[in-house]
């Protein structure tokens, strides 16, 4: 992944996350990622062999390795906040005090309980005080969060928390709509509900505010 990080915000967001309790229970590993792979790999090696697939079979073979770089570097980069992304807020020099929304954010994350894919948009609002942010760098927080086992309604603690960190605001509205393939793919498969969950906070309580964000969302 090629963009800009951050490990030292990243640990000072983990502190404010854990002291707010929207932490993921995560133990500490000093483990390197070359070996998560390996141990990675021969776990789910082991999965496959019981479920009796053949690895020596020219398509198979190399799921194991494939599964544990994809787990490790790909969609669990969440869980290591050395890749927390380079988004470090600026004045507010021209005193915007309006609302900054980024609609339609695409996310995809997997389910904590199954471990199957969780489908998705986010919309981002949240009113400046001394701090604004890139707006990509919105963007990049959400799926930093996604990209880690989730559930929704936590999914949207992190990013507003992550966010009122950054931003030092509490005026931030955050809304998940997503599909969840442990209730589409399996168990009650239902193909076409979705989930909405928001984490709301500062002047988007107000009735109106709330009204007006859901009118600009619309
Ligand atoms: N609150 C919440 N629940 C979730 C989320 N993702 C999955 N779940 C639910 O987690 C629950 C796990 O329930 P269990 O009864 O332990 O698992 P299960 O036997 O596989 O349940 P079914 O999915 O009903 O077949 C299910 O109801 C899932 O729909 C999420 O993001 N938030
Ligand atoms: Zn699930």
């Amino acid at each position: 992944m090629k963009y800009s990080k951050d490990a030292a915000l990243g640990n000072a967001i983990k502190e404010y996350l854990v002291e707010k309790g929207v932490e993921t229970p995560v133990l500490m590993t000093d483990k390197s990622n070359t070996t998560k792979i390996r141990i990675i790999e021969k776990n789910f090696t082991n999965i496959m062999k019981t479920l009796g697939l053949d690895l020596s079979d020219d398509s198979l073979k190399d799921s194991p390795h494939r599964v544990a770089k994809m787990f490790v570097n790909e969609i669990f980069y969440g869980l290591d906040y050395g890749n927390f992304p380079k988004a470090t807020a600026v004045e507010n020099k021209m005193k915007y005090n309006e609302v900054v929304l980024v609609k339609n954010i695409s996310i995809t994350s997997t389910c904590e309980h199954h471990f199957v894919t969780i489908d998705g948009k986010c919309h981002i609002a949240y009113i400046p005080k001394e701090k604004v942010i890139g707006l990509s760098k919105i963007n990049r927080i959400a799926k930093f969060f996604a990209k880690r086992p989730q559930i929704q309604e936590r999914l949207s603690e992190q990013i507003y928390y992550a966010l009122s960190f950054i931003l030092e605001t509490e005026d931030i509205a955050v809304i998940i709509d997503a599909e969840h393939y442990c209730v589409k793919s399996r168990g009650i498969e239902d193909i076409s509900s979705s989930t909405t969950t928001s984490k709301i906070g500062g002047v988007f309580l107000d009735d109106s505010a709330r009204a007006e964000l859901i009118g600009l969302i619309k």
